[in-house]
């Protein structure tokens, strides 16, 4: 059974088929955070060899044009599911031109918020919607009524902004529901999925606890051991501790200290992890091995492939000192992979420009013939960090900023050496210290300090200093992809700055990061 199909066996699932729009995994999001269960796929998927059936389907919008002739197409069986079936934008103009082509270009293009106006108020899609703001995002639109449909609401400017077909569950918007821009939006998706679909509300952390650790227990069996690469993150951890309430000590956690974890971070983690979460975790000091093999190597790309093959190297080499009780071989490998990387690779569309490679133990050991568990591979970040406090993960770890696994090598430009990492590593400390001082550690979404390779001069005790310079970064986002930098109160950065060059040797100097991503990027690497 694929992971998909043990999960919707149990949950009531809406199936979300993407167009290719970038708000398409947001409807997936906000059926979710009612409880109600929904997976995403390519909107060419054949649903002959889909595997489960869905309580409902919802197409989404998409950057193309229904009457273009490289458009994407439904396959016609998904009304042959005789479930509902709820159209977006994009996913109702293809309603449209399936039932009579009534779909062209508009006059004027429609961007922003438009006052929703509902003309048949019996229609259980939009109890609690009328007159709420709606969020408008299309170029093409409806140019008459679809064979069998009516019309349900009206907009100044779409007079198709909803339609429903006479006689089944079918429906079509105009706007975006999933957008929070759309005040009301959560309301009609809920009315979609709940009480037009009737899909049960089930999908809780709690209620995923217990059929997760059922499916772990019935994929490994009672014998066979799983190893995983644990790095005292969020996720690592979160998969970690639920493989132990799983199986126990037929797990077994690798981290590896490569040398540019930050201050203490091994020590801590084994702290943390081994004794306090009851998680088998072995630490290997591999640091000499890292640090020998980035020796004179100052190219980023560079740096990342040989943190990236040495991480597998080390790890191939313990796994293979693991030595199962019942003697037979490891079987598993567990990874941490969450459901945006899932939906990343399943999208139709292209894949996109690789700006810097992002180390990933993900994918590593192909040849190593394991067979991978990725008990998260269906939740998004933020359904992880409440399953973590579930399990009862430390509240600070699970709130923890995302940290690269390249770590402070990325961060230290130039060449990577032991004395530079920990110039780095101390200047990172004292500004993480400081921002949880001042309580700001959960307003900011990732905080860090790099070394620069160039030196300033400086003045300290009337004397001439010619020392380095550290760069702070911190950033508020909510997916990574864009970010902004973080206001701090100018004190606050005098006072990081002052113990910074006063508690640092090495340091005459620092300065705050104010680029935005795009154009730069999070980290400086
Ligand atoms: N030092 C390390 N030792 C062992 N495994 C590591 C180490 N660093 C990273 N990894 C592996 O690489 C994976 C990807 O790292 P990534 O930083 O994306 O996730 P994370 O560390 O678990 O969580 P977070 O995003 O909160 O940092 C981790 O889940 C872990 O399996
Ligand atoms: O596990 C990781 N391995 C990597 O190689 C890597 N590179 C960047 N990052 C993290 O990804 C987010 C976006 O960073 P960038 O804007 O620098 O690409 C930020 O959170 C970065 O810290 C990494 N994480
Ligand atoms: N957001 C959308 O789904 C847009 C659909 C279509 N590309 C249009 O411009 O109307
Ligand atoms: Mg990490």
């Amino acid at each position: 059974m694929s992971p998909i199909e043990q999960v919707t066996n149990v949950f009531d699932t809406i199936l979300v088929l993407d167009f290719g729009s970038q708000y398409s995994h947001l409807i997936t999001r906000r059926l979710r955070e009612f409880n109600v269960y929904a997976e995403m796929l390519p909107c060419t998927q054949k649903i002959s060899e889909l595997g489960w059936k869905p309580k409902g389907v919802i197409l989404s919008g998409g950057p193309y044009s229904v009457y273009a002739e490289d458009a994407p197409h439904v396959d016609h069986d998904v009304f042959k599911l005789d479930v509902p079936i709820l159209g977006i934008c994009y996913g109702m103009q293809e309603l449209a031109w399936i039932n009579g082509k009534q779909v062209a270009r508009g006059e004027k293009r429609e961007y922003g918020p438009a006052e929703l106006n509902v003309v048949d108020t019996t229609t259980p899609l939009f109890k609690g919607v009328d007159h709420s703001t709606v969020w408008m995002s299309h170029g093409d639109k409806l140019h008459g009524l679809p064979t069998g449909f009516k019309v349900i609401a009206t907009s100044n400017n779409s007079p198709f902004c909803g339609i429903a077909h006479e006689s089944e569950a079918i429906y079509g918007i105009q706007f975006h529901p999933e957008v929070t821009h759309s005040t009301q939006g959560k309301t009609l998706l809920k009315n979609f999925a709940v009480d037009i679909c009737k899909a049960s509300q089930n999908w809780t952390m709690e209620n995923f606890i217990d059929t997760e650790i059922k499916r772990i227990r019935e994929l490994v069996g009672p014998t066979a051991e799983v190893i995983g690469a644990v790095s005292g993150g969020v996720d690592s951890t979160v998969a970690a501790k639920l493989m132990t309430e799983a199986i126990g000590d037929r797990f077994h956690a690798i981290l590896v200290d490569n040398g540019v974890l930050r201050l203490n971070e091994a020590a801590t983690v084994k702290k943390t992890l081994g004794d306090g979460l009851g998680i088998n975790l072995t630490v290997v000091d591999a640091s000499e091995e890292f640090l020998t093999k980035l020796k004179g190597i100052t190219d980023p790309e560079k740096k990342r492939k040989i943190i990236g093959n040495t991480f597998i190297h080390v790890f191939e080499r313990e796994a293979a000192k693991i030595q199962p009780k019942g003697g037979e071989e490891i079987e598993f490998l567990l990874q941490g992979t969450l459901y945006p990387d899932v939906i990343e690779s399943i999208s139709f569309k292209g894949p996109s420009q690789t700006i810097k490679t992002h180390h990933n133990v993900g994918g590593l050991l192909e040849d190593m013939k394991l067979k991978l568990i990725e008990p998260l591979r269906e939740l998004f970040k933020d359904e992880v960090r409440h399953l973590g406090e579930l399990l009862g993960i430390p509240h600070d770890l699970v709130w923890r900023h995302p940290f690269p696994g390249p770590g402070i090598a990325i961060r230290v430009l130039g060449e990577v050496t032991k004395e530079q990492v920990e110039i780095a590593r101390k200047a990172d400390y004292i500004y993480i210290e400081e921002i949880k001082k001042a309580g700001l550690y959960n307003k900011i979404s990732q905080a860090f300090a790099c070394l620069l390779p160039v030196k300033s001069v400086g003045v300290m005790g009337d004397q001439r200093t010619y020392e380095q310079v550290i760069a702070l970064r911190a950033i508020e986002t909510t997916d990574f992809m864009t970010a902004d930098w973080f206001p701090f109160e100018h004190d606050f950065l005098k006072r990081v700055a002052a113990r910074i060059v006063n508690e640092v040797d090495g340091v005459a100097r620092v300065t705050y990061d104010i680029t935005s991503k795009p154009p730069a990027t999070v980290e400086w690497e």
